[in-house]
């Protein structure tokens, strides 16, 4: 059935600027695409009945509105987290990179190639991030195809915007968590993509992403066959991690001097180059220490960053420069980076990244602080031209499709409760309007308090996806 948004909406026109629509009303027909957007329309009456009369769609429509306090704003955008590691959210200890990954991460990995355990972890993991209003997910499985391929189908399921990636790692790690041989894992790879293309074809809420882990744990044979792979398959991007880790770079210089692969730039950056990996559909984890050479090497390929700072400040990486490679033309989205980063939630990852944006501001570029707006253009707009789907999702335009959540912020009442539409404080969060904040300062306040008790509805191509009750 077509349906009728009706009430107050927001969303990012560009890098620093809200749109502040009130009264106005979005129509949805009933594949999920936004049919009309009318801005400042009077009464949901009038609009009703300008609708009903244009018949812009067949059949009866439902009509959704908001109340006081709410706001329809875009579905969030997590462009890099592991599905696989959410049982250990928040188990990292003084860890950091390296080390992390062999006490916490491989063994839990590998432990999901038990279908029992990976359907367990794989629909909490999905249900958790659409209570939280991400709509769309940047996912890593492990190497095991099947449970790769249960992750699509559960995310199909679910009605959760994916893309799923088949981890490819065949060196480094221990010998019960790596692709025998390059040949092994390309095969795996190509079996994981053919299952999800097999299942929605027209990849409309799964595709898959060819995931080689990170250099360290690929063998350039294995990095090369990617990189061929991906230009033989155009359609599909392409996710790692880059530059975390002072460590792990240390590594990649050890491990793949430029004769190992050809590469131009001795760099890390180069090495993905080298191999045929950075493009431009190519979205890079972290970007924590790049050097100016391998900035500009990667705006030259109009390959994206996904930036993590949860993860980055849980497992003491580093402070990623946004501004920075924003003002190189680099493209930025925000990751939640579970289980590096501790939270399911983007907005989370919104407050997290104003925050250490303000750190690196304190380390001496005052400008590298990023406002309110930009970190929720980051979260939505930005993070969908990460992933590659900017022509759909991440704002409110025609033609665009209906991923969207309905926010709702606790109303205080003359007596100091609150009379949100859930109707006690516990529910209604910890976002208290008081009823002179300007529409700017209640969306300022959402983020750095807003949680998922204030994601009151969550839409997926018109199709309702998480309602809180
Ligand atoms: O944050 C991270 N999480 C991971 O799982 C990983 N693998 C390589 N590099 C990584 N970084
Ligand atoms: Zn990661």
């Amino acid at each position: 059935m077509a349906q009728l948004f009706y009430g107050s909406f927001i969303y990012s026109k560009s890098l620093d600027e809200l749109e502040y629509l009130h009264d106005a009303a979005i129509l949805v027909d009933n594949s999920g695409k936004i049919v009309a957007v009318e801005k400042e329309c009077g009464t949901k009456e009038k609009v009703v009945e300008k609708f009903v009369n244009q018949k812009l769609v067949p059949g009866d429509v439902k009509v959704h509105e908001t109340v006081e306090g709410q706001f329809f704003f875009p579905g969030f955008i997590d462009t890099h987290l592991h599905a696989s590691q959410y049982p250990n959210v928040g188990i990292f200890g003084k860890s950091t990179l390296l080390d992390w990954l062999n006490t916490y991460t491989f063994p839990l990995e590998a432990s999901l190639a038990d279908p029992v355990k990976a359907r367990k972890v794989y629909g909490r993991v999905i249900r958790k991030t659409l209570s939280h209003g991400t709509t769309c997910a940047a996912y890593y499985a492990t190497i095991d195809v099947a449970s790769t391929n249960l992750l699509a189908d559960l995310c199909l399921a679910a009605g959760q915007r994916a893309l799923v990636g088949r981890v490819c790692m065949d060196q480094l790690s221990p010998a019960y968590y790596r692709d025998e041989t390059p040949e092994a894992a390309l095969a795996s790879t190509r079996e994981s993509i053919a299952y999800i293309q097999k299942i929605d074809p027209g990849m409309e809420i799964v595709r898959p992403v060819i995931t080689p882990r990170f250099a360290p744990s690929c063998s350039a044979p294995l990095m090369k066959g990617l990189g061929k792979l991906a230009a033989e398959m155009p359609t599909l991007p392409i996710q790692t991690h880059i530059s975390e880790n002072k460590n792990e770079i240390a590594l990649v210089r050890e491990l793949f001097p430029p004769s190992s692969t050809g590469a131009k730039q001795d760099s890390y950056a180069g090495v993905y180059d080298a191999c045929g990996l950075l493009t431009d559909r190519t979205i890079l984890a972290h970007a924590v220490h790049l050097s100016e050479d391998e900035a500009d090497l990667i705006a030259s390929r109009k390959a994206k960053v996904s930036h993590c700072p949860c993860s980055n400040s849980a497992i003491t990486s580093g402070a990623a420069r946004v501004r920075w490679l924003l003002e190189k033309g680099v493209t930025c989205g925000l990751g939640t980076d579970m289980s590096g980063g501790y939270s399911p939630s983007v907005l989370e990852a919104a407050r997290l990244a104003a925050l250490v944006s303000r750190h690196v501001a304190m380390g001496g570029d005052e400008r590298a602080k990023l406002s309110v707006e930009e970190v929720l253009y980051l979260a939505t707009k930005g993070g969908a031209e990460v992933v590659g789907l900017e022509a759909k999702v991440g704002a409110f335009e025609a033609g665009m499709e209906w991923d969207a959540q309905l926010i709702g912020l606790g109303i205080v009442d003359s007596e100091g409760g609150v009379t949100g539409v859930s109707g006690g404080l516990e529910e209604d969060g910890n976002v208290d309007v008081f009823g002179w904040e300007s529409w700017q300062d209640q969306v300022a306040k959402w983020v750095y308090n807003g949680d998922d008790r204030n994601t009151k509805k969550v839409w997926v191509r018109g199709r309702l996806v998480h309602e809180r009750k």
